[in-house]
């Protein structure tokens, strides 16, 4: 906006249109009622004038009138006094006849002049003839007039030389009467001879009564001439009738035409003033009005220019700040415009590229961009994902999108993808393969399957799925710490991508879970080479930093469409395989058949069973008494649970206590023997103790201290003589929190042992950290002992450490006098075994234990 606009419309801002609007229509009014005013003033000022001029016009005609009438009255008193008839008849002698009678000084005078008064005063001032309004009286003028007119009388005489009549006003009983007086002379006449006595005078008396008064205003235009009352008297017009204003001053009824012109003007004015108010009102409404719209407007203006400013500059901020460059090109497809952004993005140069064709910058996997572009009724919203070779020599992803413009050609954005893209492929990635190993996961696997299940394989070419999962690989992940066991899974996946053909699968599902997917298999030869490769390849050492590790494999082998055609029983039957191949000692493969579905059905039964057992009193415990190998005397016994089944008979707890783990019930089970177990050694001689299993399940569940202490509670035997047997792997699982509960333990004042001692990993750091009564070296060496030396070497090694970590060592599976002998050659502390006496039921050993207490020493075992 250029400045001067600008400024104008910051002005316009700082006055609405309607403030404007009513500002300049008040002026307006202002004005309009200053000229009202102005014309009511002028009016009532010419009104007063007008008014003035006839008064003043009023008073000169009324002054001519008064003069006028004294004009008359001198001219008809001198007719009749300067005339030698009257001379002789009136002043030499008076002739009463002659004047009244013969009606030449008589009635006419107040017929025809409408003198009320005419009187003849002699030389010695009387009245000798009077006529009162036409009737001859006998009056005298004083008396009549009610006052002295001897000046009057003095002056007409004082005329008589010259003939000249005098009049004057005078106040006859509160009304005005002009008086003319004129000294009797012979006049003209030369047969009359004046004497010498002072001449009689004439004399006239008009009374101005208000009739009279007002005919005569009339004849000289005056309306009502009257004589002034009082307050007339001091108005300025009113016509004093002499000097001395105390005879009075005539006035008039005024026309006042000023008046009338006020009562005219003033309403027109008035009226003009309502309708040019009523005007303005009308007018200040349709301004207001369209003084309000255009406000609006104005405001809706400013707003749009606001939003349209703020869009602007929104638009230069995101078009800069954001990642896109704007572009735009003409209808030859050459870019006409590059936004800054496009170097920074591309690093690619602006000038360079303007004016090149768009076609030359990006490309799409549809085809040129033009032909993109040019695509009929394209939706201006859809994008296009091209691509373009940045300065770096880099390619790079864009997301394009374009809209036509109104001229020609097209103009649109560009936000770089590439990352995006990446991540997305990533993403992609991701979810259809294992973080770690970057083998196909579940959801891959799936899909596949998917796919050759629905390709129909055949009996021929059948498809062959392996499911493969590591034996020994928890204690790597425990003992040497996840990175270790990231290692050798990682490990693990490349040996087994290596052993597999193109087009086949390698999956990895789980911790140590894997399937492989094989397509070309035609034999079962070929299936167990590729078996034997896997487990070989798998059980070669894996060297982490400074050690070796070593995991095999167990391989469960299920083939499409022999046993399955659908993907998650193919799954299903794989694992059931695998859980054979396991069971069958592990690093080794089974063949899905028919019966081991049925084995886990019976398994399943079996946790039933087992549910019932142990509620309904099926299970028994047995005893197999623990000896001192120095003396032969017996020290205690190691409770073993069995399961007298209805149908089955006696079941060993190899075979339910699995079932009893994996399905929650060994902590019934558990209880039932540890009660069992107590209350019944409770019975036995003090220096007897019991020892009881315990599952590595029940250090996880959280409570077995508290099992523990309500067991010693209920028993009420001595906690010194309950020592609880664990084997390595509760620690195996969760090291810390199994020491935590040890401890708790040993707070209860039991024994613990660790059982099957030599089985596991790193018994001996156990030993030292954890804290143990007492170990039990595992059967398998005294098995052993005949055919191998080490392991003699070993269980010499073992029994020394136990005492040099002052532990009770006791040596399982005892089965010869070979094997007694050897472990009392080594000072071996306690002895179990067949060879000194088998599990025994409670009835049977308390039976030995009575018979052992009568022959209180046992001489030599
Ligand atoms: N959690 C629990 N586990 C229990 C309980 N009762 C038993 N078990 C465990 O079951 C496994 C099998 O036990 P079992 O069949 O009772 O076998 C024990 C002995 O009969 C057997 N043994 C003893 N002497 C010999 C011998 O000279 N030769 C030979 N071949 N076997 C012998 O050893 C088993 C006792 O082993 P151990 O426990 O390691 O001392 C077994 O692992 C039991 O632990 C239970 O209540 N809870």
């Amino acid at each position: 906006m250029p400045n001067n606009l600008a400024s104008i419309a910051n002005r316009l801002t700082d006055r609405s249109s309607l403030s404007l609007a009513r500002a300049s229509l008040f002026k307006f009014v202002a004005l309009l009622a200053g000229v009202f005013v102005l014309a009511s003033v002028s009016l009532v000022y010419l009104a007063n004038d007008l008014d003035r001029t006839e008064e003043v016009e009023s008073a000169f005609y009324t002054k001519k009138a008064m003069q006028s009438l004294e004009k008359s009255m001198l001219s008809t008193v001198r007719d009749y006094a300067f005339w030698g008839d009257a001379y002789r008849h009136l002043h030499v002698e008076v002739d009463a006849d002659w004047a009244f009678v013969r009606q030449n000084i008589g009635p006419t005078i107040y017929s025809d002049f409408g003198f009320q008064g005419l009187f003849v005063v002699n030389d010695a001032n009387r009245t000798v003839y009077s006529v009162i309004k036409g009737e001859l009286k006998a009056v005298e003028v004083s008396q009549w007039l009610g006052q002295s007119i001897t000046a009057i009388v003095d002056q007409a005489r004082a005329g008589a030389e010259t003939e000249t009549p005098t009049t004057a006003f005078i106040n006859v009983n509160g009304a005005p009467a002009l008086v003319a007086a004129a000294a009797i002379t012979p006049g003209t006449d030369p047969t009359a001879v004046a004497d010498e006595r002072p001449a009689s005078v004439l004399i006239f008396v008009n009374l101005l009564n208000s009739a009279k008064l007002e005919l005569m205003g009339n004849d000289f235009g005056v309306t009502r001439l009257h004589v002034a009352t009082p307050d007339e008297m001091s108005a300025a017009f009113a016509v004093p009738l002499s000097d001395n204003a105390a005879i009075g001053s005539l006035y008039w009824t005024s026309s006042r035409p000023g008046l009338r012109l006020l009562g005219i003007g003033l309403p027109l004015i008035g009226i003009a003033a309502l309708l040019v108010c009523l005007m303005t009102w009308a007018i200040l409404r349709r301004t207001t009005a369209g003084a309000l719209v255009l406000d609006a407007s104005y405001a809706s203006l400013q707003s749009s220019q606001q939003a349209l400013a703020t869009s602007e500059a929104r638009f230069r901020d995101v078009v800069e700040a954001s990642s896109d460059w704007v572009w735009e090109i003409d209808a030859d497809w050459r870019l006409t415009f590059l936004s800054e952004r496009f170097e920074a993005v591309t690093g690619l140069s602006r000038t360079a590229w303007t004016g090149a064709s768009i076609d030359d910058l990006l490309s799409t996997e549809l085809g040129t961009l033009s032909q993109w572009l040019s695509i009929p009724n394209r939706r201006p919203d859809i994008s296009v994902q091209c691509r373009y070779v940045d300065i770096k020599g880099r390619e790079r992803i864009t997301r394009l999108s374009a809209r036509e413009m109104s001229g020609e050609g097209f103009r649109g954005t560009a936000t770089d993808v590439t990352e995006e893209v990446e991540a997305r492929r990533r993403i992609e990635f991701l979810s259809q393969h294992d973080a770690l190993t970057g083998l196909p996961n579940r959801t891959r696997l799936q899909e596949f399957l998917d796919g050759k299940l629905k390709a129909l394989p055949t009996v021929e070419q059948p498809l062959v799925m392996l499911s493969l999962d590591l034996d020994r690989f928890k204690p790597v992940n425990d003992l040497l710490g996840h990175a270790a066991g990231d290692l050798v899974l990682n490990e693990v996946s490349s040996r087994l991508a290596d052993c597999v053909r193109e087009g086949d699968l390698v999956a990895r599902i789980g911790g140590d879970e894997f399937v492989l997917i094989l397509t070309d298999m035609n034999s079962s030869v070929e299936v167990e080479a590729l078996c034997r490769r896997l487990i070989d390849s798998i059980e070669r050492p894996i060297a982490l930093d400074e050690q070796e590790v070593f995991v095999s494999a167990s391989i469960g082998i299920a083939m499409a469409p022999t046993d399955a055609l659908e993907a998650a029983e193919l799954l299903r039957y794989a694992d059931i395989a695998l859980y054979e191949a396991k069971a069958a000692g592990r690093n080794t493969w089974r063949y899905y058949a028919g019966d081991m579905n049925v084995r886990i059905i019976e398994r399943r039964r079996l946790e039933s069973d087992l549910r019932f057992a142990i509620k309904n009193n099926e299970l028994r415990l047995y005893f197999q008494p623990r000896y001192s190998i120095a003396d032969g005397r017996m020290v205690g016994a190691e409770a073993l649970v069995r399961w007298q089944h209805p149908e089955r008979g006696l079941i060993s707890p190899d075979t339910f206590i699995p079932i009893a783990e994996e399905s929650g019930l060994i902590l019934a089970l558990s209880n039932w023997v540890l009660n069992t177990a107590c209350s019944q050694a409770a019975q036995w001689p003090q220096h007897l103790f019991v020892s009881v299993n315990l599952s590595p399940i029940e250090f996880k569940t959280g409570n077995l201290f508290e099992r523990i202490q309500k067991t010693l509670n209920n028993s009420g035997i001595d906690p010194a003589r309950v020592e609880l047997e664990i084997t390595e792997s509760v620690m195996l699982d969760d090291a810390a929190g199994a020491l935590e509960v040890m401890k708790n333990l040993k707070r209860l004042g039991v024994r613990i042992c660790m059982d099957d001692f030599g089985t596991g990993y790193s018994s001996l750091s156990y030993l030292r950290a954890f804290p143990f009564d007492g170990l039990k070296i595992d059967r398998s060496f005294l098995n052993r002992l005949e055919e191998n030396d080490d392991d003699k070497t070993i269980v010499q090694a073992i029994v020394g450490l136990g005492r040099a970590l002052s532990l009770t060592v006791t040596a399982e599976g005892i089965e010869t006098a070979e094997h007694l002998k050897l472990l009392k050659a080594v000072s071996c502390d306690e002895g179990q075994g067949y060879f000194l006496s088998r599990p025994l039921d409670i009835d049977a050993f308390d039976a030995l234990v009575e018979a052992a207490d009568m022959s209180a020493d046992k001489s030599s075992v």
